[in-house]
């Protein structure tokens, strides 16, 4: 591929085209027949931004405070798992590349870099861990990300039909022996629901995060909720953020997309706790759109893979500056100098237009 690739959708067709099968399909694919796939990206385009003119915007800024901490972007890294897939690098070439960005980078549980190794490929930028807990209950980074979306792995076609198995050089590197290595089953089906579905705790319950309160003094943010109900036990337990997400589409079809999701949950906790959201987000639009509808930050999961396959460091980087610029022209256009003008007025449903 040898012409210039300026945008997201041109780093993932790149991807397609050189990804093999087994990885491709399980960092691309969605649940069920993927309706909530494709109605992520798309449900953006319900929203409309209503842009204000004559407002001083020759010197503008991108940057925002989360959890009381400076970030040059809103627009972070979502945890993916296995990420040496993409790139021989892959978590630590995506810390990088966040740090470089003066953004935030999550790591999975499931990562094919180890949490030393993320920490010291990239020791001055924001990390956050994500935690998903196993049903033997094991456990210097910034945030515990506890994904509440996951008591099973969704039913991912894709990786039924291929039987996925983890390449034999890779491990998971934050764990020893059948946890690191019990993905390369030989049982039928993916190995992905098979090492989920027999080692996670499906008996997890809000109780449990009164649990993790008390073993940890770092801030915990709930991933996965998607409901005004399931926000608001989250902010009564005190937690410092919510990520909305529908896990990018992978656990079960049919949900809302996050940006759909995310104007009730804002509506009741938006003053409580700081409110995320991932899922769909491929323009600097995008960004924007969630914004203005009440998110303090967005996060990449997909897009920073597919930097990632295409040159490791410098491919994220290049995801994250495209996104970057594209924040930057919507601020500009629309009268906003920097992040706190976007106003909750300025994005609204399409519904609003056929109303007049
Ligand atoms: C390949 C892949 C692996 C993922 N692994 C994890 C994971 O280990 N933990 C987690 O909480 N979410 C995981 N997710 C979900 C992402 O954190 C995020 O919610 C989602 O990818 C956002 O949607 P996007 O890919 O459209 O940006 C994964 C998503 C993908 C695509
Ligand atoms: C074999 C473990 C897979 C863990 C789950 C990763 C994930 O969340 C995903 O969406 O995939």
């Amino acid at each position: 591929m040898s012409e210039a690739l300026v945008c997201v959708k041109d780093f993932e067709k790149h991807a397609f085209a050189v990804l093999p099968r087994n990885a491709l399909d399980y960092y691309r694919s969605g649940a069920g027949a993927e309706e909530t796939l494709v109605h992520n990206r798309k449900a953006f385009s319900k929203f409309k931004i209503r842009p204000r003119c004559l407002r001083n915007v020759a010197k503008r800024d991108l940057s925002t405070t989360i959890l009381g901490e400076k970030v040059e972007i809103p627009i972070g890294i979502s945890p993916t798992a296995m990420q040496r897939m993409a790139h021989p690098e892959g978590e630590c070439a995506n810390a990088r590349a966040a740090q470089a960005m003066g953004t935030i980078f999550t790591l999975s549980t499931i990562a094919t870099s180890s949490i030393e190794e993320v920490a010291q490929a990239a020791p001055y930028g924001t990390k956050w861990f994500q935690l998903y807990i196993y049903n033997d209950r094991q456990a210097g980074f910034k945030a515990l990300v506890l994904t509440i979306d996951t008591p099973m792995f969704g039913l991912r076609l894709a990786d039924i039909r291929n039987k996925f198995v983890l390449p034999p050089h890779l491990r998971f590197a934050n764990f020893s022996g059948d946890k690191a290595t019990g993905i390369n089953t030989t049982e039928k089906g993916s190995g992905l629901n098979n090492y989920v579905n027999r080692l996670f705790d499906q008996s997890l319950e809000w109780k449990d995060i009164r649990w993790l309160q008390s073993i940890t003094k770092l801030p915990i943010i709930l991933k996965g909720i998607l409901t005004a109900e399931d926000a608001l036990i989250g902010a009564d337990l005190g937690v410092a953020g919510i990520l909305v997400s529908n896990h990018g589409a992978r656990q079960v079809d049919g949900t809302p997309a996050s940006i759909e999701a995310l104007p009730e949950i804002v509506k009741a906790v938006g003053d409580r706790v700081e409110i995320y959201l991932d899922g769909g987000v491929t323009d600097g639009t995008d960004v924007f759109k969630a914004l203005a509808l009440g998110a303090k930050m967005v996060f990449l999961g997909r897009p920073a893979l597919w930097g990632l396959a295409h040159s490791g460091e410098e491919g994220v980087k290049k995801i994250l500056t495209i996104l970057k610029t594209e924040l930057d022209y919507a601020l500009a256009i629309t009268g906003c100098a920097s992040i706190k003008d976007i106003g909750s007025t300025m994005v609204v449903h399409e519904a609003y237009y056929s109303r007049l």
